[in-house]
């Protein structure tokens, strides 16, 4: 029987596989687009601190938009996979010293360190890494559940933005009750508020 879990697992199966087939062209054009539209929006928002991720699995590169932040003295967080709490992210403060380490999933992230937290709370922006989204702020992500998760079981006020190649719309992402929805989403065509 076809339940909303298996054709996540279906989707994420395609989407996961188009966005690694990209060329490193179409990378590094994509990761370009964006870094303009991004731009424009901290200029419009000037945000205090942004939550972004390292990309691994095709997912669009956003490290220069990091290094945008750093320029313009916006504190940077990336997620660490919390190991004693299922489910959970903790955020470490990101920049360019920051000692990495790969992840569980091979994916790295700052060495846990109880000095480099931030609190969720403190955090004003998120840029989500989607494996497929619709315009409706529906999002599918990696399916560990993380930012779900972390998202509806702590208190924040952190504006929600995903992050994904154009060939990650799809409109038939199926809604769970827990699924927390996005504000908005970049694509390298642009930024879409929902
Ligand atoms: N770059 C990046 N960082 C991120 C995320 C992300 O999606 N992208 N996350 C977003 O949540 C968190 C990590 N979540 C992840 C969840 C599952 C898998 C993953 O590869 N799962 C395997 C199955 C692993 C297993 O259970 O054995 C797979 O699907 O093949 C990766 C990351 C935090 N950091
Ligand atoms: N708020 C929650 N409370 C309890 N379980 C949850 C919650 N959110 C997600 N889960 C669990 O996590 C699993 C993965 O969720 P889902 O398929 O929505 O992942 P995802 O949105 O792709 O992942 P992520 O949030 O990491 O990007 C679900 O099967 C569900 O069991």
């Amino acid at each position: 029987m076809s339940t909303p879990t298996s054709e996540k697992k279906a989707l994420r199966h395609h989407y996961r596989a188009l966005r690694r087939g990209l060329t490193a062209q179409q990378q590094q054009s994509a990761s370009d687009a964006l870094l303009t539209h991004v731009a424009t929006y901290l200029d419009k928002v000037n945000p205090s601190v942004v939550s972004g991720y390292l990309a691994n699995d095709g997912e669009i590169d956003i490290a220069p938009i990091l290094a945008l932040c750093w320029q313009r003295d916006i504190t940077t967080v990336l997620p660490i996979v919390d190991p004693n709490n299922t489910r959970q992210l903790v955020f470490a403060r990101y920049d360019s010293s920051t000692q990495l380490r790969d992840n569980t999933y091979g994916i790295p992230e700052p060495v846990f360190n109880q000095n480099g937290l931030v609190p969720l709370a403190d955090i004003s922006h998120i840029l989500l890494p989607l494996v497929a989204f619709n315009l409706h702020g529906h999002r599918l992500g990696m399916g560990g559940g993380y930012y779900d998760t972390t998202l509806s079981s702590n208190p924040h006020t952190a504006k929600l933005i995903g992050v994904a190649h154009d060939i990650q719309l799809c409109e038939d992402i199926p809604i769970e009750p827990w699924d927390v929805p996005l504000a908005g989403i970049f694509t390298p065509s642009g930024f879409s508020s929902f």
